[in-house]
């Protein structure tokens, strides 16, 4: 067998235009939303998705607004920062790039954003909201990750689900979005016992684990629907000295023999995070002047 290659950067270019048919309809009336993001410190890679976001941002036709502070910030000047982009009528959504510093608590500083404009939904308040079946932001990621899933399987009642990895980011919201759809779901970590035969069981993979190629093809149920969701940079030396290229967390040629559709990476669910979080702050705007949720996806 070979899989279905689900196509993230498509999927996210159709979903990115709807987003901005809804936008232009606001802006007629007036009303452009915005999105604010936080970038502090110097990590490349953060600045090259920073640079992306910001892109996407303007070409869906919303306002973008991008604060970069040094890497010697202090947690005060972040949490004033946050709170002037709470108060400002300007700014829908507001995300705050992590990895932060150290000695910023990254908990206070997602706890001061106003949960209303919490577009990544890392507020313990959407959170809550994901874990009690209120609507709310759900995590970009995990919500790309569903849509993609979606995308190929729309009824998952029933289905085992095995999600690798535990994060408040991506693994705990995306097993609960895999709950809210009727799947029987366990959640994998670094202290689960025979990895392998967990995997094994699932109808449903999701990888976040931050490993490259940890799992393989005889872990993968035939006919399984596979989500990397992995971003692993590794040195590329066929491109030249110095040069790295992108892996997931699957090994990507064993599993796509086994699996019936598989995500990429790159082209998975990276351009999809992106998607949603536009898509988040599309609601956002929406919400906040009291107007309805345009439909645009399977899992809205
Ligand atoms: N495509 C995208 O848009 C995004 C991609 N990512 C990528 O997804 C990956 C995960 O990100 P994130 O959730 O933030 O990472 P974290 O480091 O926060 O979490 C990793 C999880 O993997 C588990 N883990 C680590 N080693 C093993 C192991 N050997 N076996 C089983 N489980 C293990 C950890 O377990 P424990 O809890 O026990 O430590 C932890 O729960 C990374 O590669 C990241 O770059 C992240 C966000 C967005
Ligand atoms: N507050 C916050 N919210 C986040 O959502 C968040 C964050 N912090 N910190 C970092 C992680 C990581 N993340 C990615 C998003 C898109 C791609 C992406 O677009 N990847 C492309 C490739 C990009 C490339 O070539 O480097 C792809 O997979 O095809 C990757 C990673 C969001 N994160």
């Amino acid at each position: 067998m070979s899989a279905t290659i689900i196509d993230g950067k498509a999927y996210a270019a159709g979903l990115r235009g709807r987003v901005a048919d809804a936008v232009a309809a606001l802006a007629a009336n007036g009303m452009v939303p915005g999105l604010a993001v936080v970038l502090v410190g110097e990590d490349p890679a953060s600045h090259v998705y920073v640079k992306n976001k910001a892109r996407q941002t303007v070409e869906v036709g919303m306002r973008s607004f991008e604060h970069r502070l040094p890497a010697s910030v202090t947690e005060t000047e972040v949490l004033d920062l946050v709170s002037r982009l709470n108060a400002d009528p300007a700014v829908d959504g507001i995300l705050v790039q992590l990895p932060l510093p150290l000695q910023i608590d990254t908990q206070k500083i997602i706890e001061a954003i106003d949960p209303a404009k919490d577009v990544d939904g890392f507020h313990p308040i959407n959170a809550g909201r994901l874990m009690t079946g209120v609507r709310g932001f759900v995590s970009c990621t995990p919500l790309g990750c569903l849509l993609l899933i979606r995308s190929v399987q729309p009824n998952l009642a029933g289905l085992d689900a095995v999600v690798i990895g535990r994060s408040n980011i991506v693994g705990k919201p995306m097993a609960q979005l895999l709950v809210s759809q009727n799947c029987t779901v366990t959640i994998a970590h670094s202290k689960t016992r025979d990895l392998k035969d967990v995997c094994r069981r699932a109808d449903i993979l999701v990888a976040a684990v931050g490993r490259p190629e940890m799992v393989r093809g005889d872990w993968i149920k035939p006919g399984a629907i596979v989500i990397d969701v992995g971003i692993n940079r590794i040195p590329n030396p066929d491109a030249g000295e110095g040069r790295t290229r992108l892996i997931g967390d699957v090994a990507y040629g064993e599993a796509a023999q086994v699996a019936s559709a598989i995500t990429p990476v790159p082209g998975g669910v990276g351009p999809m995070t992106i998607a949603c979080l536009l898509r988040n702050t599309l609601e956002a705007a929406c919400l906040r002047r009291g107007l309805p949720m345009p439909a645009l996806d399977a899992a809205a």
